[in-house]
């Protein structure tokens, strides 16, 4: 039963599949084999927890009409189900972002004695909407590149009026780290090379445009540029570097 539910919290949850499979990897393979060969069973989405757990990418009253606009705009490229069970192709998708992404992809329970019970991830980490990181990541499968819109809160003010270094920093590391975890599963950065161009103003959207340079062994190589919204002024840019590692790194092995 817990297998199942991992399984199947895994596979809703968590839409890279190289993420996916590095998490499947947690438990036995004689265990998850016999729900894996079942997996048309229909069972509910999220068994262990009341209630499904907040989609942060979602659209919020505090998203301003050029975040909306935008957010529609890549919407309208995603791959769809159409009437009929057909998929509308698009080459896009939207990554769903939640605060505790491991404890729900294992149902809520599995990991309760590694993940420590108040930690959330520190994007997400404010119930005030609009406070500090608003942000959705789009991904390009195909292209090897992905979006992220950012509206950027009163919260993550640095020089009066402007968004914090650091603050672009970590949404710099998060668009970059989600394209590499996303392309070579689970990673670690080690490296962010990063330009300050021009600031950002505390409030507005930008986006950070990020691809894949290349790949070598363990090591993933990413870039991105962060735009004023209509692309015309360049903010930021920055190269990162992620490297590969087993789920175990993450806990001290
Ligand atoms: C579980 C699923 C959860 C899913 C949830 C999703 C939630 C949604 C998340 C959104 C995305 C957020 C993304 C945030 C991502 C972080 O912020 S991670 C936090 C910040 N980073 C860290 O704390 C990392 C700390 N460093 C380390 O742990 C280790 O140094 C590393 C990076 C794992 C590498 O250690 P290692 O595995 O022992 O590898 P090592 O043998 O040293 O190096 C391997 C190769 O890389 C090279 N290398 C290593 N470091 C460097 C460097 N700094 N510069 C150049 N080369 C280097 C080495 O020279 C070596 O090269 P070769 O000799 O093979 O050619």
């Amino acid at each position: 039963m817990v297998t199942r539910v991992f399984c199947q919290t895994v596979l809703h949850t968590v839409s890279a599949r190289p993420l996916r499979s590095a998490i499947l990897r947690l438990i036995p393979r004689t265990a998850l084999l016999p729900w894996l060969s079942s997996r048309a069973v229909s069972v509910s989405e999220w068994p262990l927890l009341s209630s499904p757990p907040r989609d942060y990418s979602l659209p919020n009253p505090s998203w301003s009409t050029e975040m909306r606009r935008l957010y529609e705009y890549y919407d309208s490229l995603c791959e769809k189900e159409m009437e009929g069970g057909e998929k509308k192709p698009g080459g896009w998708g939207r990554l769903p972002s939640y605060n505790r992404t491991l404890k729900y992809a294992a149902g809520g329970k599995c990991l309760s004695k590694l993940l420590k019970e108040k930690a959330r991830l520190f994007t997400r980490n404010t119930e005030e909407q609009g406070a500090a990181f608003e942000y959705v990541v789009f991904m390009n499968k195909s292209e090897k590149r992905c979006v992220c819109i950012f509206q950027a809160g009163h919260l993550l003010e640095g020089p009066p009026g402007n968004v914090h270094g650091g603050a672009i920093a970590t949404i710099i590391d998060t668009s970059l780290g989600t394209l590499a975890g996303y392309l070579s599963g689970i990673v670690m950065t080690a490296n962010l090379n990063i330009n300050y161009c021009s600031p950002i103003p505390l409030g507005s959207v930008v986006l950070i445009d990020s691809v894949l340079d290349k790949v070598e062994g363990r090591k993933t190589f990413v870039s991105c540029q962060v735009t004023s919204s209509d692309g015309s002024k360049l903010h930021t840019e920055a190269t990162g570097l992620f490297i590969s590692i087993n789920v175990g790194h993450l806990f001290g092995g």
